[in-house]
């Protein structure tokens, strides 16, 4: 059974809740910082009922959840169902209304933005985000504006009374995860919409500062500024200024550099966003697009190669609404930036020749296919906690087919699976994919492909493992999109900075201990791995000679960015994989229990 409970009162609308088992015992997982501040038993309830509804708990499958006063939840695949809700205190607590099991929960964000009649950019824009990224969009419209390729013609501003009562009409009906905004035209319409949050807080609120479109036009006057930075970007857990919007922030100071934007992004964040993402896509005498991300204590870049296309009307928009729509799925801050970064340069550059309309700013297509399934839960680190890795020799030696060790190991417990078949011919090995995968998808577990991205491609697994010696990172994020999951092996902190910036989402760092499951692996030893994480901006997983006798202390080493062990002979040179496996979840659970 786990339990939230609130348990630290950080600001006046928000609350951190931490998740604790039947013998109090402190989780780590999931995040929940900035947990909105609860008016009642019966909202608390409510609220959590969001969180679990778009977070993915761990360890898994199916742990009954009692909130804090008392509804219990199942997780079943990746969906949380209500089984029941049990009122300890029956006359405070009212049936949130989506406790029917038979309903299934949608990832739902709502933005708050002006219509463009072109469609490129505003509600529309970020209505087909939404729509690409597999997220329902629900709208609030502040101004009508007439506009095409060419520029903006017009602009009518919805009243102020009418921009509130279509926030009632949402928010009181069917809350959203997340609230997006966009062209927020008067003070009035600033203050209607932080007055609305307070009353029906969300699980997050992402703050496109729209002001000047691409096109020159003013969508918001300066006057807006001061309730802007005394209202919402307080209550915002990411703002997503461009070099004039940070600019007009901060009172109009220069921004012409990247240590430039750093200083912004620190200089807004002090306003009170949790999170600041400073575009860069302006930045003179930069052949590259530049965007810098800070989150209250680190700094991080982010770099893709310009896009020669003037189909780039809505890219804020767009970035915003996929940060919004990731934030929906469960997706952490850090994780929600990327894909969208990933996602608008993907976009971009399916759209770079497309011909709609005879001026000079193009909308872009969002629409596009994407080869990966966009549904898919998003990678969590805690996937990492027991990573199992296949063996093809193993396999042979003990009589086992890849497919049987895969379900052995999922029935033990493990979370993530990498397919490590050296020695299968590539159709068996597609063949043993794509079942491994059907099994994998129930029971709501990643699978992976060690080293062959046409395997991973044709199975559509969940991802690749590759090391320093195989396709390099960015190649393989380039073939596999912004979706998949990529680990890289890395044994020093230049390779996980290298990973980092090819876009990978996690690093296995080893050989811990020797092993004699890879022929001539260096080990690093525990210093080793610790170095590693240290630098590394990434989740690590450690990898090799890890079994039962050393596992605690490989993860007692103390660094927050190791999520777990990835595991070869001690699972699957064994009689029986279930049992070694349920045997080394058991001491894992034991090492985060002591170091909580
Ligand atoms: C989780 C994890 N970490 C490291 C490795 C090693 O990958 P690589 O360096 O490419 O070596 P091979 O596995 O291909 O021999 C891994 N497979 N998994
Ligand atoms: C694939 C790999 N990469 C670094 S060590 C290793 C082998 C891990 O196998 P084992 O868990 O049997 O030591
Ligand atoms: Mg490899």
């Amino acid at each position: 059974m786990l339990y939230a409970t609130n348990c630290r009162i950080s600001s006046e609308e928000s609350q951190v809740i931490r998740w604790v088992d039947s013998h109090g015992q402190k989780y780590p997982y999931p995040w929940t910082p900035h947990f909105p501040k609860a008016s009642s038993i019966s909202h608390m309830a409510h609220l959590c009922s969001q969180v679990l509804s778009t977070s993915f708990f761990t360890p898994k499958p199916q742990i009954p959840v009692l909130l804090s006063p008392g509804v219990a939840c199942i997780k079943s695949f990746h969906q949380y169902r209500f089984l029941h809700i049990k009122a300890m205190q029956e006359d405070k607590f009212s049936t949130p209304t989506s406790c029917d099991e038979s309903k299934v929960r949608v990832p739902h964000v709502l933005t708050v933005a002006g219509s463009d009649s072109g469609a490129g950019a505003g509600i529309q824009a970020d209505i087909k985000a939404c729509a690409a990224r597999g997220v329902y969009c629900s709208t609030v419209i502040t101004a009508v504006t007439a506009q095409n390729t060419a520029g903006v013609q017009g602009v009518n501003v919805v009243p102020e009374d009418f921009v509130a009562e279509q926030l009632r009409s949402v928010l009181s009906d069917m809350p959203p995860n997340v609230v997006k905004t966009g062209m927020l035209p008067s003070t009035g319409i600033v203050k209607t919409l932080c007055q609305s949050l307070k009353e029906f807080p969300v699980q997050a609120l992402v703050v496109d500062p729209v002001m000047v479109s691409t096109s020159g036009h003013t969508l918001a006057g300066p006057s807006i500024l001061d309730s802007f930075r005394e209202e919402l970007l307080p209550m915002a857990d990411i703002v997503t200024p461009n070099l004039k919007e940070a600019s007009a922030l901060l009172g109009g100071v220069p921004l012409e550099t990247i240590a430039d934007m750093r200083s912004a992004a620190k200089a807004i964040h002090d306003i009170g966003p949790r999170n600041v993402l400073v575009k860069g896509g302006d930045l003179p005498a930069s052949l590259d697009a530049v965007d810098v991300f800070y989150d209250g204590n680190d700094f991080y870049e982010f770099r893709s190669s310009r896009i020669m296309t003037p189909n780039t009307h809505g890219t804020g928009c767009t970035l915003a609404s996929t940060v919004a729509a990731e934030l929906a799925k469960g997706s952490q801050m850090l994780s929600a930036v990327k894909v969208a970064k990933r996602y608008v340069e993907a976009v971009l550059s399916y759209s770079k020749n497309i011909a709609i309309g005879g001026g000079c700013q193009g909308p872009m297509d969002h629409l596009l296919k994407l080869k990966s399934n966009v549904q898919r839960r998003p990678f969590d680190p805690c996937d990492l906690f027991l990573y199992a890795v296949t063996d093809s020799r193993m396999n042979k030696k003990w009589g086992r087919s890849i497919v049987d060790a895969v379900k052995a190991a999922i029935e033990g417990g493990a979370s993530i699976i990498q397919l490590r078949e050296k020695e299968v011919e590539t159709g068996g090995f597609l063949e043993a994919a794509k079942a491994c995968l059907k099994i994998c998808r129930v029971h709501g577990v990643p699978l992976l492909i060690n080293d062959r991205i046409d395997v991973a491609l044709a199975s559509d697994a969940d991802g690749i493992h590759i090391g320093q010696s195989d396709m390099p990172a960015h190649v393989a994020r380039a073939l596999l999109g912004p979706d998949k999951i990529i680990g890289v092996s890395c044994k020093t902190p230049e390779h996980a900075q290298q990973a980092w910036i090819d876009g990978a989402d996690y690093i296995g760092s080893g050989g811990v201990y020797p092993t004699n499951t890879k022929e001539n692996n260096k080990t690093i030893g525990l210093d080793g791995l610790k170095t590693v994480c240290v630098s590394s901006k990434l989740p690590v997983v450690a990898i090799g000679g890890i079994g039962m006798s050393n596992a605690q202390a490989v993860m007692r080493l103390g660094v927050p960015n190791l999520k777990g062990v990835a595991v070869v002979s001690a699972l699957f040179d064994r009689e029986c994989v279930t049992t070694e496996t349920r045997k080394l979840l058991e001491v894992l659970k034991e090492s985060t229990k002591i170091a909580n």
